[in-house]
């Protein structure tokens, strides 16, 4: 969709931000531009909407020379998102999101039409429409931006850290939604981070560059992680690559056995010789708490206060999860649960831990990863939920196979002139420089699922 050829670029001052670029970036795939600052990830960006004009060498986007074709047009036809949203100040939501449509010239009915059912795609209620962008949060302000992105449907979206200046959590819930949203739309997508967990969470390919706007390596996720190119990609991938590895597979491989529950909503009355840990689970199978046995008097009555916490994982989440729990987890198992929460049965540390090191093995010799889809666990994994007992923890071993600001422009201007009106390369524009990224074009055209 987005083909690089052999482009360089170099400001009027001397820098060289791109350095002889050659790179594809596939039709509905998330490419992630990762790197550290400076580097030139925003530069590349830019040049793929004419935001930024390459010095040299040739950028096609869906087959078109982007050099061949009008800037403004080309603008309004590639969305775009940036870090501080870029919303007009003085419009309201609805507004914001229809600008692209107007400046197409949709008409007003149209385009707010359109604006309202983008507010619901991104998650916000329909009442956000006629507020001001002040307010809105933050991470609403991030959805708005993406909203006004996506207004005119194009098939290419530019983000350059769209999430960067949110807290971790509404950033993650940011990240869900554009995987969601990119399940559904498909968009080809170039996506700009410093923050190699996100290249690595949403990316289906991610290319790293360093100082000087050279590209080092461009690959999928789990092989940058298992095979870097070189120390640079190694440094930058840090110590714990290892660890990140394993979030991009999911615990459905992984073997169940069958757990010692107790099934209670009250305080249950420990069972001797039942093993030491016991899995306390609802009436309805949900997991509630481990139970020391050793820890209790001799047929003694246990209440919740002697539970242990659980946190149970199903078979989406990632190994990196499940190795996290069984480390954390007091019995040393594992709880797994259906999507209704009900127990299917427990995975021992251990287990785990092997399926960890074979994951990282085919992945560091380039061997298909393992399908680690649910039907490797198969229903009969189930514990029997006439049970009250069964194998106990001392059982884990066994094969249970069961188991940019608003101010930027004034949009009476906007709608006048349209954002052609504007340079493409704004003197002393920088990423930081409002005016060069919020700009009508800017807004104009500025969005993959994983496991937890
Ligand atoms: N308009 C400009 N004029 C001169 N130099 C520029 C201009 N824009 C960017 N640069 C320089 O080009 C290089 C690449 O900048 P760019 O913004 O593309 O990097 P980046 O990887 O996106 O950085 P960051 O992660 O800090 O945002 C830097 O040295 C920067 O100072």
């Amino acid at each position: 969709m987005i083909k690089f050829e052999a482009v360089t670029k170099r400001f009027p001052n001397g820098t060289t931000a791109v350095h002889d670029l050659t790179l594809e970036m596939a039709e509905g795939g998330i490419t992630v531009l990762v790197g550290s600052s400076g580097c030139g990830k925003t530069t590349t960006l830019r040049m793929i909407n004419r935001m930024v004009e390459p010095t040299s060498g040739t950028i096609h986007v869906g087959g078109k020379d982007v050099l061949a074709q009008d800037a403004a047009e080309l603008r309004r036809s590639i969305g775009y998102v940036i870090q501080q949203s870029g919303l007009f100040p003085h419009r309201t939501i609805l507004d914001n999101i229809a600008t692209v449509p107007l400046l197409l010239g949709w008409g007003r009915r149209r385009a707010r039409a359109r604006a309202a059912e983008l507010l619901e795609t991104v998650g916000l209620p329909a009442d956000a429409g006629k507020r001001y962008p002040h307010q809105l949060s933050g991470g609403q302000q991030q959805r708005v931006g993406v909203a006004r992105a996506l207004a005119a449907d194009p098939p290419v979206l530019l983000m350059d850290e769209p999430f960067g200046a949110v807290d971790p959590v509404v950033r993650t819930q940011l990240q869900d939604e554009l995987l969601r949203l990119q399940q559904e739309l498909g968009k080809t997508i170039v996506f700009v981070t410093h923050d190699i967990d996100e290249a690595v969470r949403l990316g289906d390919r991610i290319a790293m560059f360093r100082t000087g706007g050279h590209l080092v390596q461009c690959a999928t996720p789990a092989e940058l992680l298992a095979r870097p190119a070189d120390d640079f990609v190694a440094d930058f991938l840090g110590a714990e690559r290892g660890l990140k590895l394993l979030s991009l597979s999911t615990l459905a491989g992984v073997p169940q056995q069958r757990a010692a529950t107790l099934r209670s909503d009250e305080p249950v009355a420990a069972a001797a010789g039942d093993g030491r840990w016991q899995l306390v689970v609802s009436p309805k199978g949900e997991p509630r708490g481990w139970l020391d046995t050793d820890a209790l008097p001799a047929r003694g009555v246990a209440g919740d206060a002697q539970l242990l916490p659980v946190r149970p994982l199903r078979d989406v989440d990632s190994l990196l999860s499940a190795l996290n729990e069984s480390v954390a987890s007091p019995a040393g198992l594992v709880a797994r649960v259906d999507a209704d929460g009900v127990l299917t049965g427990v995975s021992a540390r251990e287990v785990i831990h092997d399926k960890a090191g074979e994951w990282h093995g085919s992945a560091a010799t380039g061997a298909a990863p393992a399908p680690a889809g649910p039907a490797e666990t198969a229903a009969s994994t189930k514990a029997d939920p006439a049970a009250t007992t069964a194998a106990t923890a001392s059982d884990a071993d066994s094969p249970a196979t069961e188991a940019d600001s608003p101010q930027a422009a004034d949009p009476a201007d906007l709608t006048a002139t349209g954002p052609a009106a504007q340079p493409a390369e704004p003197a002393a524009a920088t990423k930081t420089d409002p005016a060069a990224t919020a700009g009508p074009d800017a807004t104009a055209t500025p969005l993959k699922g994983g496991t937890s």
